[in-house]
């Protein structure tokens, strides 16, 4: 069993959606990222997405994007740095799910091979990879599998003729792209987004999680009505890049942690 699986098999039970944050790792530094996933929990995550940060995050949005630019300048972080900060994390006594999220090429230039000793040794139970296609995900998918490390897959509007191919070879979840476009955070999603869920939600016996662009309450209530997870980004790490002058500074870091968590909490209602 994987912990994705019994998470969303609890809050099934509980009548519940799950709450799903991502960061970026090493923004502002390691020791607060471990902060931030303690707070994050703290405050009702129930899985967190740990972004890896990228020189070229192609599908990012500026939020994202000038937050991989900290990470990098002010620490230089590398891949096998983000899978240390989630053991950290563990240690420090956080049980929800960590689903890695990263671009392909740090995965390609670790090794394929000793990136997923790497991460089942770290507790890790989800990878996210947005610019692996199922085409050419064959080998990743067979390491992943045997390292009990979902591979979750992202669809978007525009693949409808590709959601039952994707679903198939799902695991973990399915992760519903809401919008067009980048990450960031949006006031509408695309015009279908409805019938495009239900469309994943016939496609798959898996959970569904819907991502992009939100950033309220009334939106996260918006999708929990279709999906089992909702996914919130750009308007987390904007709140860590708002807090940063606060976590900088240690007689204020737990005021900037507060600043954040408060603002989790208040997406899950
Ligand atoms: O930032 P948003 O609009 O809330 O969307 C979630 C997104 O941040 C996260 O899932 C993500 C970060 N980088 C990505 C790149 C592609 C797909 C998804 C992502």
């Amino acid at each position: 069993m994987n912990l994705i699986d019994t998470a969303f098999a609890r809050l099934k039970s509980e009548g519940k959606t799950a709450l799903i944050p991502f960061l970026t790792m090493g923004d502002p530094d390691l020791a607060t990222s471990v902060m931030i996933i303690q707070t994050l929990e703290k405050s009702g995550a129930d899985m967190i997405e740990l972004g890896v940060p990228y020189s070229d995050p192609l599908a990012d949005g500026p939020v994202i994007q000038r937050a991989s630019e900290r990470a990098l300048l002010n620490n230089n972080i590398s891949l096998r740095d983000c899978i240390e900060i989630a053991e950290q994390a563990r240690e420090a006594g956080v049980q929800i799910p960590f689903i890695l999220f990263t671009y392909y090429n740090p995965v390609f230039q670790f090794g394929l091979e000793a990136f997923f000793e790497l991460v089942k040794s770290k507790g890790i139970s989800g990878l996210i990879i947005p610019d692996l296609p199922i085409e050419e995900d064959e080998e990743v998918r067979q390491l992943a599998e045997a390292a009990n490390v979902h591979l979750i897959p992202l669809v978007a509007p525009t693949s409808k003729d590709r959601v039952t191919r994707i679903s198939r070879k799902a695991k973990g979840f399915v992760y519903c792209v809401s919008s067009l476009g980048v990450t960031g955070v949006r006031a509408d999603f695309h015009t279908g987004i409805d019938e495009f869920l239900g469309l994943v939600r016939e496609a798959t016996d898996l959970p569904i999680a819907v991502g992009f662009g939100i950033s309220s309450r009334e939106q996260v209530a918006r999708f929990e009505k279709q999906c089992d997870g909702v996914i919130v980004g750009s308007a987390i790490v904007r709140q860590i890049e708002e807090a940063i002058p606060l976590l900088n500074d240690a007689s204020r870091r737990e005021e900037g942690l507060k600043q954040i968590g408060d603002f989790v909490a208040s997406l899950k209602g």
